[in-house]
């Protein structure tokens, strides 16, 4: 009998298509949870880098060559056949035509509107991180302005808002929550807001996001549709797995006027902090803006949270 002890590492990846759809595979015949819906993907093989099994993986089951891949969450998830490291990649790119050398089926889908099922229990986190936009866009009103922050939101809104006003008390926030709601949230952005998540009952948003001293203060997940946590080090990413959150803000990666004492993780501290990998999506924040996306996600990020960045 084969020792629950032992991990068996996989990797897997999503396709994304320039409209934002990406693609899932069925299981085939004779597998463990034949018929149940996947990221095509396998077991790494000794000697295998993660993206060598992947780029193999991609050409034994579906023909393809992947020219462009980034590494994105890592989960491990108990089965009764084996206990699995999966390694989710997103590939950006890839040439030839599909074929599906297994026989298996292959749908293309829109993030949140899933029409195939069911998923292999693993997945549930990287459906929900597949939601999310490369870009969350902070307000700084408390340094900027009101008027700065909402006449860009009418203009161009993002698809993603945290609001973050550190001085305001619960009346005002709830004011300018629905300020920037009712910019964002037609357009079908999401409004994220950093409070007490007793203030935010009742308000049009899509979830709340906690400090990392309020994260570690919590014992149960606060009871939104989206929950997201700022984290700069081991414990409160732990403690923000535990609690049940969708995704995490970690930095800072650069110089920030908001930390000046401090210093920045740069890119490789960043990576770091994710060494073991995270089953949750990370934005990088810090000192960066819309320019630093590629280096993001060449170092696992979900993508950047920009402050000043965002409405300049
Ligand atoms: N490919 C893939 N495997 C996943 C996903 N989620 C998940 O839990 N797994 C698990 O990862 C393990 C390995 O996947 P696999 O069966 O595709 O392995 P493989 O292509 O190398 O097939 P083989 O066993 O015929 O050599 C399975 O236990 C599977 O249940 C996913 O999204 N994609
Ligand atoms: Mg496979």
């Amino acid at each position: 009998m084969r020792s629950m002890s032992k991990i068996v590492d996989v990797v897997a990846g999503t396709l994304i298509a320039a409209d934002g759809r990406f693609l899932l595979g069925s299981r085939p015949e004779g597998k463990p949870y034949a018929g149940y819906w996947e990221f095509p993907g396998g077991k790494i093989e000794p000697g295998e880098t993660p993206f060598e099994a992947l780029r193999r993986e991609f050409h034994e089951e579906l023909g393809i060559t992947v020219e462009a891949a980034t590494p994105w969450l890592t989960k491990v998830h108990v089965y009764e056949h084996a206990t699995v490291r999966l390694r989710f990649y997103r590939v950006w790119s890839w040439t030839g035509e599909f074929e599906m050398r297994e026989g298996q089926d292959i749908a293309w889908q829109v993030p949140g509107e899933l029409t195939v099922g069911p998923m292999l229990p693993a997945n549930g986190p990287i459906l929900k991180a597949l939601e999310l936009p490369a870009v969350l866009a902070i307000t700084c009103a408390h340094e900027i302005g009101e008027d700065v922050i909402l006449a860009s939101l009418a203009e161009a809104p993002p698809a993603a808002v945290l609001v973050r006003e550190p001085g305001y008390q619960m009346e005002e926030l709830a004011r300018f929550v629905r300020e920037v709601s009712a910019r964002v949230r037609p357009a079908g952005g999401k409004v994220f807001a950093n409070a007490d998540p007793a203030w935010l009952e009742g308000l049009p948003i899509d979830g709340v996001h906690l400090s990392e001293a309020r994260l570690m203060a919590m014992d149960a997940r606060p009871d939104f549709e989206w929950v997201g946590a700022s984290v700069h080090g081991r414990e409160a990413k732990e403690k923000a797995e535990a609690l049940g959150a969708d995704y995490l803000l970690l930095g800072h990666v650069k110089p920030t006027p908001t930390h000046p004492d401090s210093a920045p993780l740069g890119w490789d501290g960043f990576e770091c902090r994710l060494a073991e990998g995270c089953p949750l999506p990370v934005y990088a924040l810090g000192g960066l803006s819309s320019a630093d996306l590629a280096d993001a996600y060449a170092h696992g990020a979900q993508g950047v949270a920009l402050m000043r960045g965002a409405w300049q």
